[in-house]
């Protein structure tokens, strides 16, 4: 299923005009989360509904402080020093888009001696610090101590004993958004440290190499660079991270990432959350197993209901007193199947790309569900199929992968090809995560798509898996639920729903990056007692036979 597609909502970004000011106010002032008045019906129960609203924006970059302080570059014959421009250009590179893909790629740049420049229309810190990761990971720290403190049963066990617990609304969106300030501004002065130039404005490709960029309703400057990188990210649907109020009952469309992240938020601040989810199962993007076991554990013991196999075909924001109203239909036979009331609905069905009015007609390039095709190398495709010369895309914008690290990752390995050194990134390598308490975490494939690939390609596929269960320091923590499982000798991909699983997914990741085999990674030592030994224990159970060269290992049931 794709990202971002089906649900049309009067916020939506599919409304976004194709004004450069429109855009930009549409995208500070769209409204995912939606909401009523009233009292309504949930799980039997009779509620009195709350009024209130949300809403937008926040957050910020780890490399930023020790970027600052890196040695002098060299520079190579390919490029000039920072103070100056390749022969006939202002500079050598100019990056569309200051989020955290335009900031790593404009880090490296300056490393390898680009004069650049980083053009941007809003804030610094894009998605991710603004109105994304950060805030979001801020409201999960929250979440995570609420639920501690709220297990009486495993503070017991610790031998803790704890009266109350509480929150104070403000205070937590106060968190939120000092840590979003905080990290946009590390990130600002780490581009104003190295010299590189931020252009403030919205950009606009005119023409082969040249770009122009102004603030709306003033004139607009023309800019040369050798190379550009498009880094315009996308359009969030998500504005609840402000946390202006906590509704006693909320919809979540969309069981991916953000959903299953913002009901682990609210479940632990007294909502009670229904998912609707398109498809037959909750979760769906996971791979089926660490599926099966986060409904176990992050879904079936909260407050937590869900319809799935039906898509929110209609929502109405609340209005004159009246609720949120979901319309639910059939996703196979499209027959309407139900209609919800409720105190607020958050819609995270996915992300649409933000390239509208970015010029991509003057080099000739049709975006593809407002996606900006590339290659493997981010080098931007045109119409006709052809590469166009000098012009990049990364993150959210090109869709191949919409994650802050792919973004940034994505930026240094044009960079480097700019620079002349030619790069690929290997996209299967590259780890995600899903901050919930417990974490998820993964890495390549999903067993159904490696046994997919084994059978096309004429090989076996083994499957190792461990517990958290037997882990010394999980059971010293008292949280022994947890799954790792791998697959293939040479590491297909690797899944972990347990304690910090985002932490552990690196070994398994970095292995996969640099090609490492299970029989040699088997034999790395791991300090004890650490959670890492849930991976030692992981590699070492796969039963590798090198001599049809591709083994796996089956994890143990938790
Ligand atoms: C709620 C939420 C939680 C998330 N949590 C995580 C997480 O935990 N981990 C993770 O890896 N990812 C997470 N993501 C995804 C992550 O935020 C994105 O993948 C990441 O921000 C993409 O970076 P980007 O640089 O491509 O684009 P963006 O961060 O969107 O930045 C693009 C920038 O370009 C600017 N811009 C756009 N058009 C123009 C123009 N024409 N001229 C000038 N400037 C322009 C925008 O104003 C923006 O600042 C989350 C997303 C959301 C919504
Ligand atoms: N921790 C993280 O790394 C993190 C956190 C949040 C977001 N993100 C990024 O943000 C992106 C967007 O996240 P997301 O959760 O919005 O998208 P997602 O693609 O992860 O999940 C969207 C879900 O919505 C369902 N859906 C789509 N249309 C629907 C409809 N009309 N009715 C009911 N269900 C519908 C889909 O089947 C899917 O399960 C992700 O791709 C991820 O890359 C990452």
């Amino acid at each position: 299923m794709q990202a971002a597609a089906s649900l049309s909502l009067a916020s939506s970004p599919s409304s976004a005009t194709a004004s450069r000011s429109a855009r930009f106010a549409e995208y500070s002032g769209s409204d995912a989360f939606l909401r009523p008045f009233s009292s309504l019906r949930l799980c039997g129960l009779r509620r009195e509904v709350l009024a209130s609203r949300f809403l937008h924006r926040h957050w910020s970059s780890r490399t930023a402080l020790s970027c600052a302080r890196r040695p002098p570059r060299k520079v190579s014959a390919a490029a000039t020093d920072n103070g100056g421009a390749a022969k006939g250009f202002d500079y050598d590179l100019v990056i569309i888009g200051a989020g955290v893909g335009g900031h790593g790629a404009a880090i490296h740049a300056v490393e390898r001696g680009l004069k650049t420049a980083i053009i941007e229309g809003d804030i610094v810190g894009g998605t991710c610090v603004n109105r994304g990761c950060v805030p979001s990971k801020a409201l999960l720290a929250v979440s995570g101590r609420m639920r501690e403190l709220q297990s009486e049963h495993h503070l017991k066990s610790l031998g803790i004993q704890v009266s109350a617990s509480g929150y104070d609304r403000q205070a937590v969106a106060d968190h939120a958004n000092n840590l979003a300030s905080k990290i946009r501004g590390n990130l600002t002065n780490s581009l104003k440290a190295l010299g590189v130039d931020i252009l403030t404005g919205v950009g606009t490709i005119v023409g082969k190499q040249k770009v122009k960029y102004g603030k709306v309703g003033f004139s607009d400057t023309e800019v040369t660079a050798k190379d550009i990188i498009i880094a315009t990210g996308s359009v969030p649907f998500d504005h609840a991270l402000k946390l202006e109020w906590v509704p006693d009952w909320i919809a979540i469309v969309g069981s991916g990432y953000i959903g299953l992240e913002f009901s682990d938020v609210y479940t632990a601040l007294g909502s009670e959350v229904t998912f609707i989810e398109a498809l037959d199962q909750l979760m769906p993007g996971f791979d089926p197993e660490i599926g099966k076991l986060a409904q176990r554990i992050l879904i079936n013991p909260r407050k937590i209901d869900y319809h799935t196999g039906v898509f929110a075909s209609k929502i109405t924001p609340a209005k004159d007193g009246k609720p949120v109203t979901i319309e639910l239909i059939d996703a196979k036979t499209k027959a309407p199947k139900d209609t919800l009331e409720v105190d607020a609905a958050l819609i995270a069905t996915g992300r649409a790309p933000f390239t509208k009015g970015l010029g991509l007609e003057n080099i000739n390039v049709v975006t593809e569900r407002g996606f900006v095709p590339v290659n493997e190398r981010m080098q931007v495709i045109d119409a006709n199929g052809n590469l166009v010369p000098h012009v990049y895309c990364i993150g959210d914008a090109n869709g191949k992968l919409m994650l802050a690290h792919a973004a940034s990752a994505q930026g240094i390995s044009v960079v480097e090809q700019v620079y002349g050194n030619d790069n690929v990134l290997n996209h299967l390598s590259i780890p995600a995560a899903c901050f919930t308490h417990p974490e998820i975490s993964m890495v390549g494939l999903t067993e159904p798509q490696a046994r997919e690939k084994a059978e096309k390609e004429g090989f076996t596929v083994s499957v190792a898996k461990t517990s958290f269960k037997a882990n010394t320091k999980a059971l010293a923590e008292n949280e022994g639920e947890g799954l790792a499982k791998t697959r293939h000798w040479e590491i297909l991909g690797v899944h972990i729903l347990g304690l910090h699983a985002a932490d552990l997914i690196h070994e398994a990741s970095n292995a996969m990056a640099l090609g490492t085999p299970i029989q040699h990674i088997k034999f790395a030592v791991h300090a004890h007692p650490t959670l890492s030994e849930v991976l030692d224990e992981l590699f070492k159970s796969a039963k590798v036979d090198i001599g049809t060269s591709h083994a796996v290992t089956e994890p143990v049931p938790v």
